[in-house]
C-alpha cells in the first residue's frame, strides 16, 4: 500500500461478530489521510439504536465469556495477540495512513499492543480472590468478578494501541467491551475487531460504534453500561464524568498533560538531549504525555540548547510511509492551524523560535495537501506564557532554565495537569527524590516517553484518574464480591 491510494470499501461498525452499517445515525463524518489531505471514508454515526443493538450484542456475548476459566480466556487473548504480531505490518501501514505517524513508530505502538494483549492472557488464568478465616471455623472469601458491558472511548493519536490497552484487560476479566474510536480515526479498532473474532470470542463480545459527541453520550448514558474508560481531552473528560456520575458508573479517565521534563547540569547530555526529542516528537508531539516543559539548569542551558535544536533540524519529515521518515502530518488542517497558533501567539508574548514552527511543504506533489509542519524549539520561555501553561498538542517543545533544585520543583508542579514527568540526572539520590516531590502519575529518569505494558500509566490532578497497563489495571475492571460463610448457628441478638 502507498500513500495515497487507501480508501474504506466496508462498513466501519462491528457488532455480533461482523462489520455491519449502523441500524440509525447522527450525521456523517468523513476520515482523511493526512499525508495528503485526502478524504479516505465518509461514514455514518451512529445513533442511540445501534448504540442499543451493539449493548445487546455485548450482553448476550458477556453471559457466555464471562462463565469462562481465566485459562480459557488466556488462551483466546494469546491467539489474538499472535495474530496482531503476525499482521503487525498491515495494521502499521493502516494507522499511519489514518493518523500520519511514521510507518516506523506505527510498528512499535503495535507492538506495545499486541504485549498489552499477552500481558492480560497471562493475568487472566491468575486471578483469585482471598481465603480469610474467621473464629469459630468460619471463613470469608472473596471472588474478583467482571463488571458487565465496558464502553471504551479513544482519542485519535494512538487509535489501535488504545483499543488493545482498554479491550485487553477488561476482556481478560470477563468483560464485554463496545469501542467508540475518535471519528478522525475510525479504521484500525475494526482489525482488533476482525483479529478477536478470528482468535475465538464469543461473537459481540468486542463490538465497534462509530461516531463523535453524540454516539459517546448514546453510550455513556446507557442503563446497561457498566463502566466507561476514556481517554481524550480534559473538557469532554469532564462531561464523561458527569454523564457517569448519574448513572454511578465507574471510570478510567486518561486526559491530557502539560508534562515537566528537568534536566539537570550532571545529566549525560547526549542521553538528555535524546530525551526531550521523544518527550516532545513522537507522533508530531501528538502525545498526552509530553514533556514540554524542558527545564534545563543554567550551566548547561547553551550547549543543551543547540544540541538539540541541531538534533530537531536533522528530523526527517515527510510521506509517513518511507522507512525513513520520522515525522508525518498532524492529524488534520484545522489541528495544525492550532498548533501554528500557539507558535504565532508564543512569539507575540517573547518566546524566541530556535528552528521550525512553521508549514512544511514536501517536494513530492501528491503530498502538497498535507498537514506538515516543521518541529519547533523555543526559548525565552517564561512560566506565564500560553505556551508553557496550555497543552498544545504538536511538536513545540519549550525551553526554560532554573538554578535550583527547589526552585524548579516549585515551578514544575504549579500546573493544574499530572500525567508524566522527567528527570534527567547522574546523581541517583537526587533522582529519586526529585520524583518522589513530582506531582505526577508516571515519571520517567534518564528517559522518556517508554511504556512498557508491564507498567501502570496514568494520571494525577485533572490528567485523570484510574490506570492502564500493569497489574492494577484488573481492579478498575473487576469488582470484588464477599462471601461470608457461618460455619456454626446464628447468634441472633433478637
Ligand atoms: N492520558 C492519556 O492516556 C491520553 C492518551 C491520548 C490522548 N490523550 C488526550 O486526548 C486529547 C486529544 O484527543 P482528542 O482530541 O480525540 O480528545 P477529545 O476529548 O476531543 O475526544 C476524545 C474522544 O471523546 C469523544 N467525545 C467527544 N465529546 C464527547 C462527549 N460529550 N461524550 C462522549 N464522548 C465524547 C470523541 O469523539 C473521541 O472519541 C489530548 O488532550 C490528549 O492529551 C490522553
Ligand atoms: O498519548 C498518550 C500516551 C498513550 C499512548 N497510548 C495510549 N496513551
Amino acid at each position: 500500500m502507498s500513500t495515497g491510494t487507501f480508501v474504506v470499501s466496508q462498513p466501519l461498525n462491528y457488532r455480533g461478530g461482523s462489520r455491519v452499517e449502523p441500524a440509525d445515525f447522527s450525521g456523517t463524518e468523513k476520515a482523511f489521510e493526512p499525508a495528503t489531505g485526502r478524504v479516505i471514508a465518509t461514514f455514518t454515526c451512529s445513533g442511540e439504536k445501534e448504540v442499543n443493538l451493539a449493548v445487546q450484542n455485548a450482553k448476550a456475548a458477556f453471559k457466555i465469556w464471562s462463565q469462562k476459566s481465566g485459562m480459557e480466556r488466556c488462551r483466546i487473548l494469546l491467539e489474538a495477540a499472535r495474530i496482531i504480531r503476525e499482521r503487525t505490518d498491515e495494521i502499521a501501514t493502516m494507522e499511519t495512513i489514518n493518523n500520519g505517524k511514521s510507518i516506523f513508530e506505527a510498528r512499535l505502538d503495535i507492538d506495545t499492543s499486541w504485549q498489552c494483549l499477552e500481558y492480560y492472557a497471562g493475568l487472566a488464568g491468575s486471578m483469585a480472590g482471598e481465603h480469610i478465616q474467621l473464629s469459630g471455623g468460619s471463613f470469608g472469601y472473596t471472588r474478583r468478578e467482571p463488571l458487565g458491558v465496558c464502553v471504551g472511548i479513544g482519542a485519535w493519536n494512538y487509535p489501535f494501541q488504545i483499543a488493545c490497552w482498554k479491550s485487553a484487560p477488561a476482556l481478560a476479566c470477563g468483560n464485554a467491551m463496545i469501542f467508540k474510536p475518535s471519528p478522525f480515526t475510525p479504521v484500525s479498532a475494526l482489525l482488533l475487531a476482525e483479529i478477536y473474532t478470528e482468535a475465538g470470542v464469543p461473537p459481540g463480545l468486542f463490538n465497534v460504534v462509530q461516531g463523535g459527541a453524540a454516539t459517546g453520550q448514546f453510550l455513556c448514558q446507557h442503563r446497561d453500561v457498566a463502566k466507561v474508560s476514556f481517554t481524550g481531552s480534559v473538557p469532554t473528560g469532564t462531561k464523561i464524568m458527569e454523564m457517569s456520575a448519574k448513572g454511578i458508573k465507574p471510570v478510567t479517565l486518561e486526559l491530557g498533560g502539560k508534562s515537566p521534563l528537568i534536566i539537570f547540569s550532571d545529566c549525560v547530555m547526549e542521553n538528555a538531549v535524546k530525551g526531550a526529542l521523544m518527550a516532545n516528537f513522537l507522533t508530531q508531539g501528538e502525545v498526552c504525555c509530553n514533556g514540554t516543559r524542558v527545564f534545563v539548569q543554567k550551566e548547561i542551558l547553551d550547549n543543551f540548547t543547540e544540541e538539540v535544536v541541531k538534533q530537531t533540524q536533522k528530523i526527517k519529515i515527510g510521506d509517513p510511509l518511507l522507512e525513513d521518515t520520522r515525522m508525518g502530518p498532524l492529524i488534520n488542517r484545522s489541528h495544525l492551524e492550532r498548533v501554528l497558533g500557539f507558535v504565532k501567539l508564543a512569539k507575540e508574548q517573547g518566546a524566541k523560535v530556535l528552528c521550525g514552527g512553521d508549514l512544511y511543504v514536501p517536494e513530492d506533489p501528491k503530498l502538497k495537501d498535507g498537514y506538515y509542519m516543521r518541529p519547533c524549539v523555543l526559548t525565552n520561555c517564561r512560566d506565564d506564557m500560553t505556551c508553557v501553561k496550555e497543552e498544545i498538542f504538536g511538536p513545540v517543545m519549550s525551553i526554560l532554565s532554573f538554578d535550583t533544585e527547589a526552585e524548579v520543583l516549585e515551578r514544575a508542579n504549579d500546573t493544574t495537569f499530572g500525567l508524566a514527568a522527567g528527570v534527567f540526572t547522574r546523581d541517583i539520590q537526587r533522582a529519586h527524590r526529585v520524583v518522589a516531590e513530582l506531582q505526577a502519575g508516571m515519571c520517567f529518569i534518564n528517559n522518556y516517553n517508554v511504556s512498557p505494558v508491564e507498567l501502570p500509566f496514568g494520571g494525577y490532578k485533572k490528567s485523570g484518574f484510574g490506570r492502564e497497563n500493569g497489574r492494577v489495571t484488573i481492579e478498575y475492571y473487576s469488582q470484588l464480591k464477599t462471601v461470608c460463610v457461618e460455619m456454626g448457628d446464628v447468634e441472633s441478638v433478637f
